[in-house]
């Protein structure tokens, strides 16, 4: 039998988690013949709910998992880890200020990173979750100097998705057939989701959609839809954020369909005048393992100024993070 990949999710007794790791164990992560060792990462007051979880993944009896280990500790959590899904966070409670959030979520993620950086498998693949996504994930990227950085990414996948599925319905096509759409920047309202490159069955989605409907509908429904979710459901997107999450590793491990692409938030190498080491979303395909930003896209003023903002926001937040000496 193959040798299993070890997987470890922190937040593994939260709402995400709940939603995750049953799609994990069934092989969807991975794909259907790669058996799976969870890591269940969680704080000392949510190990029980991670107890009752693992209980039932046993119950589930899927073939392809191997095991289920369940720490308190980031150093034994990360322990071997070749995938590691860091979903749990600092949530912003009332009365918090951003840098009280990102200060909080720094002590999180930093030692995380060097959890990582310490004993990770030299293949480790980290996706970041947890808000602020991208934010947490340079953290914990600057906190593993001996990981390529490369190997620390940003989920930005649920508002790709979010953004195929309202052209869809707009354009009244499957999402199937809608192809190259792109989400820039931060996962966080100031996000670009761009369909100035964007095919509906083959034809340009400029061609069917106007610029009113993007600017006054679809722009703000994707950027605001994890706002409009808890709104409406008393609780944060789970299910989906899951889904995303399952998305964006399969992707990223298997490689995307041929000549189409997606969204991540990755390392920046400077491309399209995003500051290097920034973890900013692009299009991406992934190929042999590795995420590429797709080059030489036409980026038209409205485009320019919409990514202009979005990384703004996201330097504004590593000066922020620097600044509380926590990168
Ligand atoms: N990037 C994206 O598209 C999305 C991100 N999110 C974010 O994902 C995160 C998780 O969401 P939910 O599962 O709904 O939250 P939740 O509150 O249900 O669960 C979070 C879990 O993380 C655990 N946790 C907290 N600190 C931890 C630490 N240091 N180590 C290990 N575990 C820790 C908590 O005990 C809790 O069980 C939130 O930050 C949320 O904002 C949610 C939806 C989409
Ligand atoms: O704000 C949240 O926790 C949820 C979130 O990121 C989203 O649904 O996009």
């Amino acid at each position: 039998m193959t040798t299993p990949v070890n997987v470890t999710v922190t937040g593994a007794a939260g709402q995400i988690g709940y939603a995750l790791l049953f799609r994990i164990a069934s092989g969807q992560l991975l794909g259907a013949d790669t058996p799976v060792k969870l890591r269940l990462l969680e704080i000392p007051q949510g190990v029980k709910a991670a107890e009752g979880t693992a209980m039932e993944l046993e119950d589930c009896a899927f073939p392809l998992l191997a095991g289920i280990d369940i720490f308190d500790d980031p150093k034994a959590g990360f322990e071997g880890a070749n995938v590691a899904l860091l979903v749990g966070a600092r949530p912003r409670t009332k009365g918090m200020e951003r840098g009280d959030l990102l200060e909080a979520n720094g002590g999180i993620f930093g030692p995380q990173g060097e959890a990582i950086n310490a004993g990770a498998a030299d293949d480790i693949r980290v996706l970041v979750v947890g808000n602020p996504a991208n934010t947490n994930a340079l953290i914990a990227q600057q906190h593993a100097p001996d990981v390529p950085a490369e190997r620390f990414t940003a989920m930005t996948r649920l508002d790709h998705n979010r953004a195929l599925s309202q052209l869809a319905a707009k354009t009244g096509a499957a999402v199937s057939d809608i192809a190259d759409l792109t989400i820039w920047g931060n996962h966080s309202a100031t996000q670009y989701p761009d369909v100035f490159h964007a095919t509906v069955a083959g034809k340009a989605a400029t061609e069917l959609v106007d610029q009113s409907w993007l600017e006054s509908d679809f722009i703000p429904t994707v950027a605001k839809r994890g706002a409009a979710i808890i709104e409406a459901r008393g609780a944060s997107s789970a299910a989906s954020a899951a889904n995303a999450a399952i998305d964006h590793v399969h992707d990223w491990v298997n490689g995307t369909a041929d000549g189409s692409w997606t969204s991540a938030a990755i390392v920046s190498d400077g491309s399209y005048g995003v500051p290097e080491g920034l973890i900013s979303s692009f299009p991406v395909r992934a190929k042999d393992g590795k995420w590429e930003i797709v080059q030489g896209l036409e980026v038209n003023d409205f485009s320019r100024a919409k990514i202009d903002a979005s990384v703004a926001e996201l330097v504004e937040e590593r000066d922020a993070v620097k600044g509380l000496g926590l990168i």
